[in-house]
């Protein structure tokens, strides 16, 4: 049986560079035959317009796991306005979120708040812990977040609404974020650009970055080669 999938974005089916999304994960994963859960740190409506514009349905595990959205039904965890007073805390003592007026990676964002790398750490960790909370680093982004909240519980949920044993879920991740995900998961990859807390928890690191890694983990799975072979076929 072809396993369920729980793919982080950033990193994993991205391009090298952050500079978008790899045109072949508009290729591969409405063709997988099985379900597939984008579990991001992003805000909500990226995994979600991801879906959308991939034509595949709306399963997400977002913003580190504070919202979980499958097949309709949406849980939320985490604790936005503790992160919301830290971050105004941060910001009254000089530290920047980092990501210009409009903030389109906070604005529609409802569990938690994410500061742009270039952002004060130290500062921002110190108020942070002030107020109960913890920071993710995922390289793309420092995430400002109720403890407990994760991306591994977020996965649980979504595989309970599809009547699914989480166990059953392959996933691949590039970041300290994606390590309870891997925990939960039966079968995990890190890309070889992931941090040293991925790769320490995956239980196969891959020769390959970013999506050319994606893709060899998916030829490995069963009935994962035939996918990529019939769109390849298609292809020509
Ligand atoms: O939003 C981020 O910082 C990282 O997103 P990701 O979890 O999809 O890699
Ligand atoms: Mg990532």
């Amino acid at each position: 049986m072809t396993p369920p999938l729980a793919l982080d974005i950033d990193g994993t089916l991205t391009r090298p560079h952050g500079d978008g999304v790899d045109p072949r994960v508009f290729e591969v994963l409405p063709e997988w035959d099985a379900p597939v859960v984008l579990t991001t740190g992003k805000a909500f409506p990226y995994p979600v317009s991801l879906c959308h514009f991939l034509g595949i349905p709306e399963r997400a595990v977002a913003e580190n796991g504070g919202v979980v959205l499958v097949d309709d039904q949406l849980t939320y965890t985490g604790d936005r306005e503790r992160a919301r007073s830290a971050v105004e805390e941060y910001k009254s003592r000089g530290g920047a979120l980092g990501w210009g007026a409009a903030d389109t990676v906070n604005r529609w964002r409802e569990t938690e708040v994410a500061v742009h790398v270039d952002g004060d750490e130290t500062l921002l960790r110190e108020v942070a812990a002030d107020h109960g909370l913890e920071v993710y680093d995922t390289g793309y982004a420092y995430h400002v977040k109720t403890p407990g909240v994760s991306k591994g519980d977020g996965l649980t949920t979504a595989a309970e609404v599809l009547g699914l044993d989480v166990r059953e879920f392959v996933a691949i991740g590039d970041s300290e974020n994606d390590v309870t995900t891997f925990e939960v998961v039966g079968t995990s990859y890190a890309v070889s650009n992931a941090d040293e807390r991925a790769k320490e928890s995956a239980d196969t690191v891959l020769d390959d970055a970013h999506m050319d890694g994606t893709l060899a983990a998916l030829a490995d799975l069963e009935g994962g080669q035939a996918v990529l072979d019939r769109v390849e076929s298609t292809e020509r």
